[in-house]
C-alpha cells in the first residue's frame, strides 16, 4: 500500500472530484460515513461524546459527523474552535446543515468557552487535518492542551491535530494525542515513524474509493506492507522437491559467553524452510550446536573461541553457499574482524549482515563497499548511527537511511515499530507487524536466520527482507496474544513462526 505525501493527497482528492466526478461535498459526506461506520461499530453505546471542529475542511468532516452521529442518537456536544474569521466554503455548507438538527453548538474563542471534559467521555478531534501549515498557537493550542489533559479517549479524524503529515514537529509543538486515529484511505508517513506514536495512537484506515488510477501512478519511494501484500510474496513448496531445492545456508555465529545468539539464529534459519544448514561456530560452541540444533551441521573453527574463519574439517569454500547470515553473538575481535576482511571479496551472492558484524563494519567503513550487491543489513537504531551518523529527527533518519542504502546498493532493515526496509533504489517498505515485546534480546538474532534461510531458498533480497521481517513480526502478534509482551523470549517467536 502506498504513502503519498500532503501535495499528492490533496492532488487525489481532486483527480476524484474530477474522475468520477463527484461534487466536493458529497466527497467529505462520505468521508464523514465512513468514520462514522468505523466510530459506531467501536463506540456502540457512548453515552457521551463532545466533538471539537475546526474551520477547514477536517472541521467539515467533524460537522458532518457529529450531523450523522446525532441522526443515529448518539448525545453529540459540538464545539467549534474559532480560530480564524472564515471557513472552508465545504465546511460552511456542513456548518448549515448541522444547524438545522441542533441548536446546541458552542462556539470557542476565548479560554473560558472551553468546556470541562468529564471522565469517560470520548472526544473526537476535527480541528485541524492534513491542511496544517504551521504550529498550533493561541486557542487552538488552549484546546489540544485542554483534551490532552482530560481522562477521555480521543479519536482523531484523520490525523491529530497539530501533528505534520509528512514533515517533522518541533519538540515544542502542542499536538492531539489521541487513543485512535481514523484516516482517509490511505496511511499517512507521520504514522509510522517512531517518535510520533503518542501523536498517533492506534490508527486505521478507512476505504473513501479515491481515484485508484491516481493512487497507482502516483509517484512514491514509502510503501506500508499490509498483510495481503506479504502473503502474495511467500512461495509454495511443490510437492516433488527435495532439500536441494531449498539451498543450503551457512551462518557464522557465536563466541565464547555468546552462544545463545548462535543457537537461537539456527534454529530459526531450520524453522524459515531451507534445505541444509551448516552452523560456523568457535570450537567452544561445537558441542552446543550439534546438541541443541541437530538438525543443522557444524563446522568448528579453527579458534577456541571466536570467528577467524579458519576450519580444521574441509568444508566448501563460503563463496558456494546458498546464502550465508553473518554477526549474531559474533563479538569484534581482531580475527573476527581479519576473517570479515578476507571473506567479502570472495562473496558475489547477497548475505545478511547483523549485529556485531554491522559494528565491524561501521568501524571500518572502507568494508562497506566490498559487501556484495543486494545484501541485508539489520541494524537496530544505534546500530545504524553507528554505520552513518546521529539524526535530528526521523524524517532526516529516512533520508539517511535513503541515501546509505543507494550509495552501498544494500537493503538496510532498520528495526524498531514499523520497521523500515530500505530498498537499494532507495524505496522504503514499512512492516506492519510486531509489538514491543520484541524488544528483547535474541530476537534480532531470530531475524537473521529467517532471512539468510529465505535467501538460501532463492528469495530476491528485497522480497526476502519484507516477507522475512513480516513473519518475524507476525510471530511476535501470536505470542504477544497467548502470553502478554512482557513475558516473551526470543525461543518463542521462532515456535510461533507460520509460513501459510
Ligand atoms: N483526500 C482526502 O483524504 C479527503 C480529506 N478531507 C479532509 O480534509 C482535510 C484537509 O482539509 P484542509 O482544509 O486542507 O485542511 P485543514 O482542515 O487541516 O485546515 C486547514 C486550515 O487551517 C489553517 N491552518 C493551518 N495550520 C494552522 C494552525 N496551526 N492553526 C490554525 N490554522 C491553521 C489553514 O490555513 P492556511 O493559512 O495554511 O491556509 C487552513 O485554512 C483532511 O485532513 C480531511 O479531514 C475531505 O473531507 C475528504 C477527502
Ligand atoms: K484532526
Amino acid at each position: 500500500m502506498k504513502i503519498l505525501n500532503v501535495d499528492q493527497i490533496r492532488a487525489l482528492d481532486e483527480a476524484t472530484i474530477r474522475h468520477e466526478p463527484i461534487a466536493p461535498i458529497n466527497l467529505m459526506e462520505r468521508a464523514a460515513l465512513a468514520f462514522v461506520d468505523w466510530f459506531v461499530d467501536r463506540f456502540p453505546d457512548t453515552t457521551s461524546t463532545k466533538i471539537f471542529c475546526g474551520l477547514g475542511n477536517n472541521g467539515g468532516d467533524g460537522m458532518a459527523i457529529a450531523r450523522l452521529l446525532l441522526e443515529r442518537n448518539y448525545p453529540i456536544e459540538v464545539n467549534v474552535v474559532r480560530y480564524a474569521p472564515r471557513e472552508s466554503d465545504d465546511c460552511m455548507h456542513n456548518h448549515r446543515r448541522l444547524k438545522l438538527v441542533t441548536e446546541n453548538i458552542r462556539y470557542i474563542e476565548f479560554s473560558r468557552d472551553i468546556p470541562a471534559i468529564r471522565h469517560n467521555e470520548v472526544i473526537i478531534d476535527a480541528i485541524l487535518g492534513t491542511g496544517l501549515s504551521r504550529p498550533t498557537e493561541g486557542i487552538v493550542k488552549e484546546v489540544i492542551g485542554a483534551i490532552n489533559r482530560a481522562p477521555a479517549t480521543v479519536v482523531a479524524v484523520d490525523i491529530a491535530s497539530g501533528l505534520y503529515t509528512d514533515q517533522a514537529n518541533a519538540p515544542t509543538d502542542v499536538i492531539i494525542e489521541p487513543d485512535y486515529t481514523v484516516t482517509f484511505q490511505l496511511p499517512k508517513l507521520a504514522f509510522v515513524l517512531p517518535k510520533n506514536g503518542r501523536y498517533v495512537g492506534e490508527w486505521h484506515t478507512v476505504d473513501i474509493r479515491l481515484y485508484k488510477r491516481y493512487i497507482d501512478l502516483a509517484p512514491t519511494p514509502y510503501y506500508y506492507t499490509q498483510p495481503q501484500e506479504a502473503r502474495l510474496l511467500l512461495r509454495k513448496r511443490e510437492r516433488y522437491s527435495n532439500k536441494g531445492t531449498f539451498g543450503h545456508a551457512l551462518l557464522l555465529v557465536g563466541s565464547h559467553g555468546k552462544m545463545g545468539a548462535a543457537v537461537l539464529s539456527a534454529r530459526a534459519c531450520l524453522r524459515s524452510g531451507v534445505g541444509l544448514l551448516t552452523v560456523q561456530v568457535p570450537r567452544c560452541g561445537y558441542g552446543i550446536i550439534q546438541t541443541s540444533v541437530p538438525e543443522a551441521m557444524c563446522l568448528p573453527d579453527g579458534h577456541q573461541n571466536v570467528l577467524t574463519g579458519s576450519s580444521e574439517i574441509e568444508g566448501p569454500p563460503p563463496s558456494e553457499y546458498s546464502s550465508i547470515g553473518i554477526g549474531p553473538g559474533i563479538g569484534k575481535a581482531p580475527e573476527t574482524l581479519a576473517m570479515l576482511k578476507t571473506l567479502l571479496p570472495t562473496l558475489k551472492k547477497p548475505i545478511v549482515v547483523d549485529a556485531d558484524a554491522l559494528n565491524l563494519l561501521s568501524e571500518n567503513r572502507e568494508l562497506l563497499s566490498k559487501l556484495p550487491k543486494n545484501s541485508i543489513l539489520t541494524p537496530h537504531p544505534k546500530e545504524f548511527e553507528r554505520l552513518t551518523k546521529k539524526w535530528d529527527d526521523d524524517y532526516q533518519k529516512l533520508e539517511l537511511l535513503r541515501e546509505f542504502v543507494k550509495t552501498y546498493n544494500v537493503v538496510v532493515v532498520l528495526k524498531g515499530a514499523y520497521s523500515a526496509i530500505a530498498t537499494p533504489e532507495g524505496d522504503i517498505h514499512f512492516n506492519s507487524t510486531g509489538n514491543p515485546g520484541l524488544s528483547t534480546g535474541g530476537t534480532g538474532d531470530v531475524l537473521t536466520g529467517i532471512l539468510t534461510a529465505l535467501l538460501a531458498q532463492g528469495y530476491d533480497p528485497v522480497e526476502a527482507a519484507v516477507l522475512g521481517v513480516f513473519a518475524h513480526g507476525l510471530a511476535g502478534d501470536r505470542v504477544a496474544e497467548e502470553r502478554g509482551p512482557i513475558g516473551m523470549i526470543a525461543s518463542d517467536v521462532i515456535d510461533a513462526l507460520r509460513w501459510t
